[in-house]
């Protein structure tokens, strides 16, 4: 674009202070270490280059020991706190970097260190909970970071249970990776950082790369079972990765959840069933609550006695998210998704980086196809989907339990179909033998394409995909996401 130069200011930290920054939409915002050491949620920026940041980013830039930053463009709240728990969590970090040694230590044959020979040699497997806008997200980046950069070149695992979030696809997916060089933060459409390019389909060639399964829905109530049984399917992964990977074992695991699991009526609530999966699946011994007394009663009282259950404070700096920046940040992931990341710098930077990624390295041109109905099986999961009877086998009542998938005919008018997201899903078992009924449920997820149009009559549908892959044969789930190209 032409014009001036955007403006720039210089703002210099002291040590222990961390510049914090919000952006309004179709803003982007570039900063550049002057001097000095910085780092945002834990990954070291370099010094000279050009971060942008966009999407109606918020964020933070730390220093441990000063530095100066340039800052282009106009945040809409810019300002320096020197009041951060970056210390608590440091100290959170060191604790568990000792575990991650001793296990490794434990598994090489090595003889406890005198001081610590009762401190056991289990890895660290970490619960993060704690209410909306606690800054779980943040708190699961600031340790996943810190534990890639120490020395020993740990690759922890990063799991994401918070279908809202979207993690490293699209929102209605929960998902783990193996990390192995630190996430950066420039895009709200990336919360954990993105590949090279965001198509689960098209990741061959890159490090990042997510298991993910298709829960379909933001709300975790809305199917507490599937939410369970997806949960434990990701647990599974990971403990089969582990199995022929003792070493990487020792790197250890962070779990990011959603804010259901925080609140509500303790009593008979689906939340516990939930954390209890997430304690089970992961084997869980280390539970972190970030700033929420009350639940840290509640989870020593019920996990007390048989692992570690530590509350860390809240950062001030978290930004209270309301329901349409969700929707907002839902939309840029799903735009995202697709069409990669379309950064406009502002005037005047030069060589500009995308969380470590050169601009044009993350623009993806989506593939529009026309395909017949017959093409694609789609299936939504459980009852509140209320298919209409027609769609129904001849003789099926209605009643459909949470977790059937129940199959979906494109051609009857109210199939919902327009505008929804929808997970294409891994091939089944090649061997028949070992096929059950609900099979669907624990496929994993290859790649996600978009309805944009139904031709009743012609018995076709126009799908919009990251990629050129077919869907010829595949099965497919819808949730309750949608999204329409702007
Ligand atoms: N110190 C900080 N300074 C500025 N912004 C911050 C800081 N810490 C977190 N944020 C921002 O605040 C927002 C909310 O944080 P985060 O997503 O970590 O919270 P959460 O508890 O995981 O949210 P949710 O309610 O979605 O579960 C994010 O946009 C994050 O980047």
């Amino acid at each position: 674009m032409e014009g001036p130069p955007a403006e720039s200011r210089e703002w210099r930290l002291e040590p222990e202070t961390e510049y914090r920054f919000e952006l309004d939409p179709g803003v982007t915002l570039a900063i550049k270490l002057v001097r000095g050491q910085a780092e945002i949620f834990g990954a070291e920026l370099a010094e000279a280059k050009a971060y942008l940041f966009t999407s109606e980013c918020k964020a933070a830039v730390f220093t441990w020991q000063g530095c100066i930053i340039e800052v282009t463009g106009n945040a809409s709240t810019e300002y320096v706190s020197e009041e951060t728990p970056m210390a608590a969590y440091a100290n959170v970090h060191l604790a568990f970097e000792q575990m991650r040694v001793r296990a490794l230590g434990a598994l090489h044959g090595e003889p406890p260190h005198p001081d610590h020979a009762d401190a056991g040699t289990e890895p660290p497997r970490v619960l993060v909970l704690g209410p909306e806008n606690s800054g779980k997200t943040t708190v699961c980046k600031i340790l996943t970071n810190y534990t890639v950069r120490a020395e020993q070149g740990w690759t922890p695992m990063l799991a994401n249970v918070d279908p809202s979030e979207g993690g490293w696809s699209v929102p209605g997916a929960v998902s783990v990776a193996p990390i192995s060089s630190p996430i950066p933060t420039s895009s709200p459409a990336n919360p954990l950082g993105s590949a090279a390019s965001s198509a689960p389909m098209a990741m061959e060639s890159n490090a990042l790369l997510p298991l993910v399964y298709w829960y379909g829905h933001s709300e975790t109530k809305r199917n507490p079972l599937l939410m369970d049984r997806q949960i434990r399917n990701l647990g599974e992964n990971v403990n089969d990765r582990w199995e022929v990977d003792a070493e990487g074992k020792c790197a250890g695991l962070i779990v990011d959840t959603p804010s259901s699991f925080a609140s509500g009526p303790s009593a008979n609530d689906h939340r516990h069933k939930l954390i209890k999966a997430c304690v089970d699946a992961f084997n869980i011994n280390v539970i972190l609550v970030v700033g929420h007394e009350k639940l840290n009663v509640e989870m020593q009282r019920a996990y007390g006695s048989r692992m570690t259950v530590v509350k860390i404070p809240k950062s001030g700096g978290v930004v209270e998210l309301d329901h349409s920046y969700r929707e907002r940040v839902h939309n840029y992931q799903l735009h995202t998704y697709m069409y990669g990341q379309v950064i406009q710098p502002p005037n005047g930077v030069i060589n500009p980086t995308v969380g470590g990624e050169a601009i044009t390295d993350l623009i993806l041109s989506p593939s529009s196809t026309v395909v017949n109905f017959s093409d694609l099986s789609i299936f939504r999961i459980g009852a509140e989907t209320m298919a209409p009877s027609s769609a129904l086998p001849i003789g099926a009542t209605r009643v459909v339990s949470e977790m059937q998938p129940v199959a979906i005919d494109p051609s009857q008018p109210g199939s919902g179909l327009l505008n929804s997201v929808l997970a294409i899903l891994a091939p089944p078992n090649p061997d028949e033998n070992e096929r059950y009924d609900e099979e669907i449920l624990d496929l994993t997820v290859v790649g996600f394409i978009i309805v944009t149009n139904l031709d009743i009559p012609k018995k076709k549908m126009t799908i919009l995909a990251p990629n050129q892959g077919s869907v010829v044969g595949r099965t497919a789930i819808v949730g309750s996401f949608e999204w329409q190209d702007q």
